[in-house]
């Protein structure tokens, strides 16, 4: 693969209903889009799923804007890859930024799979044909969180994850749990709790929760020990995984039963498929997970989670779960509750680019000048 331009769409849309989670409310979300052209002028797609500020992890788009154009994309243009993943190990040079180099990484595995006439699934190394997916329901009044659910149980969905804060854990999963005994159930809280409140989270065992996601700081890895050891209830690793070295903390630690991993937070899709074949390995429950991403993203996301590992239904809701339009056709729809994974070459859906240069804010455009000899 010779990459000889490459576009950044700085893109901005509202979402459908706002997001409320532990840490603020979004109401629209910013992306880039990543589109890259090989010598032959064949594309491939990829998104960075950053958001405009360093909340979830330290990067934002403007972060990401900055090392794509004056580290990663450099590289890129530096010399002919065989295949993805030597992207990835020529990006292993600079540290971080992980969702910088996913949003390219990405769309060098779409156009790998494309030259290769396969699917993304299948050059990922997937084999399922469809996926069970779960969905994300927002912190709200505990009774509009639950016609939510109930309305995501009538759409398909296979597994509820409640967005919680500390204040309001108790009331909402009780609630729930009244109506809804037995659906499988988790919530995520981003970090909202710390260690003093592991009483308060000992008091959730009783609900049968699937996992508990991200309950304490990122790097609070032994807080997270000290706590799986007082609850029965799964903790899952959300924003304190960032690399298969942070796995293997946590699994040395016992930090944590079930990993959820996004290719975004972990530095690309090459680096999903390491921590996937050592989590298969090791026997930890993995799933894929969400950023409110665009369809682009999540197609991605669909043919990740057709890897055998993955074998709890991740957050990966249809396109209508967050957009009024998506960005791709078909968009990412729920059949019989199932998300089909696409069989086409790359992503396997069309990519509306030109709803996307309408959306963006911004477009940057690069030339690749370097003569290439081998
Ligand atoms: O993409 C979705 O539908 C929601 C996924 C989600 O919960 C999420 C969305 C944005 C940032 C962080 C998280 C999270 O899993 O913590
Ligand atoms: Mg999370």
């Amino acid at each position: 693969m010779l990459i000889r331009q490459i576009e950044l769409f700085l893109i901005e849309q509202p979402l459908k209903v706002p997001f409320k989670t532990s840490y603020g409310t979004y109401e629209k979300r910013e992306s880039i889009i990543v589109k890259i052209l090989d010598a032959n002028g064949i594309c491939g797609y990829g998104e960075v799923v950053a958001f405009s500020e360093p909340w979830y992890t330290e990067e934002t788009i403007q972060t990401a804007l900055h090392t794509l154009q004056d580290f990663f994309i450099p590289i890129l243009f530096k010399k002919q890859f065989n295949h993805p993943s030597d992207v990835a190990t020529r990006f292993n040079q600079f540290k971080g930024n992980q969702m910088a180099k996913s949003g390219l990484e990405g769309a060098v595995w779409d156009l790998y799979s494309k030259l290769n006439s396969i699917s993304l699934a299948q050059a990922l190394g997937g084999n399922k044909a469809e996926i069970p997916v779960g969905v994300v329901i927002s912190i709200d009044e505990p009774i509009k969180m639950l016609k939510q659910i109930s309305a995501y149980i009538t759409e398909g969905y296979e597994r509820f994850k409640i967005k919680v804060s500390k204040e309001n854990d108790y009331e909402i999963v009780s609630t729930i749990r009244n109506s809804y005994p037995t659906i499988p159930l988790m919530i995520d809280a981003n970090s909202d709790y710390s260690i003093e409140d592991i009483p308060k989270l000992k008091k959730l065992d009783e609900f049968n929760l699937l996992m508990i996601e991200q309950p304490f700081g990122d790097r609070q890895f032994i807080e997270h020990a000290i706590l799986q050891k007082e609850i029965s209830t799964p903790v899952c690793l959300d924003e304190s995984i960032c690399s298969l070295e942070d796995i293997q903390i946590a699994y040395e630690l016992n930090a944590c039963k079930i990993i959820t991993v996004k290719p975004g937070r972990v530095g690309g899709l090459t680096k999903s498929i390491e921590i996937h074949d050592y989590c298969v390995e090791k026997n930890i429950p993995i799933w894929v997970g969400g950023m409110i991403e665009t369809g682009i993203s999540r197609i991605q996301n669909v043919a990740l989670a057709s890897l055998p590992g993955f074998t709890i239904p991740g957050d990966i809701s249809a396109s209508s779960r967050h957009w009024e339009h998506d960005l791709i056709f078909p968009e990412v729809a729920l059949i019989n509750g199932k998300v089909k994974v696409p069989v086409g070459p790359g992503l396997g859906v069309e990519v509306d680019e030109e709803r996307i240069r309408s959306i963006s804010k911004k477009i940057y455009k690069y030339t690749s000048l370097v003569e290439i000899t081998k």
